[in-house]
């Protein structure tokens, strides 16, 4: 259903910026089903192997700017720093009916609107890296230029990567950032400090290693496999009296455990989420 919508779209999807994330976008498209022939990727740092790998797949990389057709959508996938010279770049793309998709972090749909030709339908989103194997979660507002039409496309290519929650309030997208389009460098995180825990427990380092990330993995799969609420799938591995209590004795503390330590790094991210507003 999403890729028929796509199909009918007149005009390409123009992926702006192929770094981390739109990369991470890019692949995930490419891997699921969308025809390369539709994507244009600008990006000055490509490398020339990267650049050809596209090509060979028949996705049109860094055409000159004046062959570019007027975009059906254009995905905004630069550093929220460099947005104002870029917008400036590629205004020239958007056209009547295009629809533009900023995933930039703390970039205002204010902003865009001020950057872009006048009456620019723009959707602002926050994805995450998972993205790049079919299994991220975009956030997404629209402004109010955007028809029904704009949006049943910017969830169909979105929604390839994963499910696209919408939202009303932009103010919303600020947390959403510092939960879910940060959040995968938490969990991470919790991979590199679980085999560093492991090894300074004694375990050789390479297999503190593979438990870790066995383990992180294993535990998300069940999460979304199960449809379990996370708290049973915790009580499920905690016995009275045992081995995970002792450790949940120490991850649980009000004052000095995750819950207070995640509240504090969500709250310090969506305050610099609404610094880089600009
Ligand atoms: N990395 C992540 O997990 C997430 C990133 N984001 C947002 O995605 C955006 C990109 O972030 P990353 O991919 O992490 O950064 P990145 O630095 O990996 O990618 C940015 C890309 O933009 C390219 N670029 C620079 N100037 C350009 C221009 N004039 N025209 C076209 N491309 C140009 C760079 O060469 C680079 O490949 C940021 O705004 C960030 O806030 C959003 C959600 C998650
Ligand atoms: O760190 C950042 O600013 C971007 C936005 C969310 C994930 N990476």
């Amino acid at each position: 259903m999403s890729l028929e919508v796509l199909k009918q779209l007149d005009g390409p999807i123009v992926l702006v910026g192929a770094g981390k994330m739109g990369g991470a976008l890019l692949e995930g498209w490419l891997g699921l089903g969308i025809e390369p022939a539709r994507l244009v990727v600008l990006d000055p740092n490509l490398n020339p192997e990267a650049a050809k790998a596209l090509a060979d797949k028949g996705v049109s990389a860094n055409p000159a700017y004046d062959a570019i057709p007027h975009a059906a959508v254009l995905i905004l996938a630069v550093k929220p720093q460099v947005a104002p010279a870029v917008i400036a770049s590629i205004r020239g793309i958007v056209g009547p009916k295009s629809v533009v998709v900023s995933i930039m972090a703390g970039r205002t749909i204010g902003f865009m609107q001020e950057a872009l030709p006048r009456g620019a339908a723009i959707v602002r989103t926050i994805p995450n890296t998972p993205a790049a194997i079919g299994k991220g979660i975009t956030v997404a507002v629209a402004n109010a230029a955007v028809s029904p039409e704009a949006r049943a496309a910017t969830s169909a290519l979105l929604g390839t990567v994963g499910p696209v929650e919408w939202v009303e309030s932009e103010s919303l997208i600020d947390a959403a950032t510092a939960v879910s389009g940060s959040g995968p460098a938490y969990v991470f995180l919790l991979a590199e400090a679980l085999a560093k825990a492991g090894a300074a427990a004694g375990l050789p380092a390479d297999l503190a290693d593979r438990l870790a990330r066995a383990t992180v993995s294993g535990a998300g799969a069940l999460l979304e496999q199960s449809g379990i609420d996370p708290a049973i799938l915790r009580q499920n591995v905690t016995s009275p009296g045992g081995t995970t209590a002792a450790a949940l004795a120490v991850l649980m503390d009000e004052a000095k455990g995750f819950g207070p330590l995640l509240t504090q790094a969500v709250a310090e991210a969506t305050h610099r989420s609404r610094e880089l507003a600009g």
